[in-house]
């Protein structure tokens, strides 16, 4: 029976971010005594866990009991109807990086269903998802929160709407938004020593969880430019999609029609040379290569690609999987507001998440 004092958690998708938020859920369930927070639905892309009296799925190892869930997900109209019909607030958790996902959000928030996720698909869609989902909120009252689909846990994305509904004036962003870029690049091309195998660390990148689930949409420059698109939007440019503006891709034109991502990673080691080639022109100057992204507002330019860096650039001297994101306003003049830390991770990315999660609880219990 639904109580005012409960809201509902349904989570899609348990992998690495998943699996380190539902780990913080268990915690925070704990925790907290008011309001209370009943998980009623859970899946991946196979199995799902629930029941149709909306009864509470128990936290503790919950990923082993989906595991072994013989229930396969609701279809998404379904999935709709079953956690509007609770009768209690419900907060869907989007955990994967699906597009359809993504574009099924304003019929969700639409149902009075608030969402937070680390997913970047709906935000860096078309212009007009972004304004379906807004307005679907705007009209229900639901809550949608994505802190961590840029810079992961770094309050990036708060910061900017503080700064943006505070009245500053945004005039250029700029840094280093990727984890899996970072974390190449500082150790395939470090500051001292030789660094490692391009190839190589590209696995240690997927190994670690820093990668997409599929490492092309990284290394195609594209989880930047959505990155790019979300703040551009925010600070008010209406940027129609990622691939409208200059995007640099690493990806070896021979591989850019392998069939799946694990073929990709096979073949990648026979094109290690090529980035060799790139690392040792900016060693030449002294420099070394990252990947970087900028918005220039005034203008309304954004690109995403290659830049060369002299050895004291903080740039250059990140390190693991940081981000650096600087803004320049016209409140902070020629010293840009700066944040840096780890930009990929489970307990990092959940951590946005979660925090995501307590902001709309404040709203709704
Ligand atoms: N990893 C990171 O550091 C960061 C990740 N993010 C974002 O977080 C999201 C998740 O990333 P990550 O956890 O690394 O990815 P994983 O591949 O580890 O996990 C994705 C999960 O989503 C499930 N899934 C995929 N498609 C569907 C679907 N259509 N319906 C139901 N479940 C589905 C998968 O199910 P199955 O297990 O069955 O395949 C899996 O459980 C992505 O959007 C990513 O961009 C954002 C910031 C940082
Ligand atoms: N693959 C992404 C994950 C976070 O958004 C990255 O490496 O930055
Ligand atoms: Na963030």
């Amino acid at each position: 029976m639904a109580s005012a004092r409960q809201v509902n958690i349904a989570v899609i998708g348990a992998g690495g971010v998943g699996k380190c938020f539902l780990s913080q859920l268990e915690q925070l369930a704990a925790r907290r005594a008011s309001p209370k927070l009943v998980l009623t639905y859970i899946c991946s892309s196979k199995k799902a866990l629930y029941n149709t009296d909306h009864l509470a799925i128990d936290l503790d190892n919950v990923t082993s009991t989906l595991a072994a869930s013989t229930a396969a997900p609701l279809p998404l109209p379904k999935l709709v109807e079953f956690l509007s019909s609770s009768g209690s607030k419900t907060v869907l958790v989007d955990n994967t990086s699906s597009e359809d996902i993504a574009a099924a959000y304003p019929k969700f928030l639409g149902q009075g269903i608030s969402i937070v996720t680390p997913n970047k698909k709906a935000f860096s869609g078309s212009f007009k998802l972004w304004q379906d989902i807004f307005s679907a909120a705007e009209q229900s009252g639901a809550k949608v929160y994505h802190e961590s689909s840029v810079g992961a846990g770094l309050p990036v994305i708060s910061t900017l709407k503080d700064l943006v509904d505070t009245g500053d004036e945004v005039t250029k962003i700029e840094g280093v938004f990727s984890g899996t870029m970072s974390f190449l690049f500082n150790s395939f091309a470090p500051t001292s020593g030789s660094g490692g195998q391009w190839s190589a660390e590209v696995k240690k990148a997927k190994e670690l969880g820093y990668t997409e689930p599929d490492p092309r949409d990284d290394l195609n420059g594209l989880d930047v430019a959505r990155k790019l698109t979300i703040l551009a939007r925010l600070a008010g440019l209406e940027i129609e999609s990622p691939t409208s503006f200059p995007v640099q891709s690493l990806i070896p034109k021979e591989l850019e029609s392998v069939a799946s991502g694990d073929e990709f990673l096979e073949k990648l080691p026979a094109f290690d040379a090529q980035m060799e080639e790139t690392k040792a022109a900016a060693e030449k100057e002294g420099k070394v290569v990252r990947f970087v992204g900028s918005i220039d507002v005034a203008a309304k330019q954004v690109k995403v690609g290659l830049e060369k860096f002299d050895l004291a650039h903080p740039i250059a001297a990140l390190k693991g999987s940081d981000n650096i994101i600087s803004f320049y306003t016209k409140r902070y003049g020629s010293n840009p507001l700066i944040i840096q830390g780890a930009g990929a991770g489970g307990d990092v990315t959940a951590m946005g998440v979660t925090s995501d999660l307590l902001k709309v609880l404040s709203q709704i219990s």
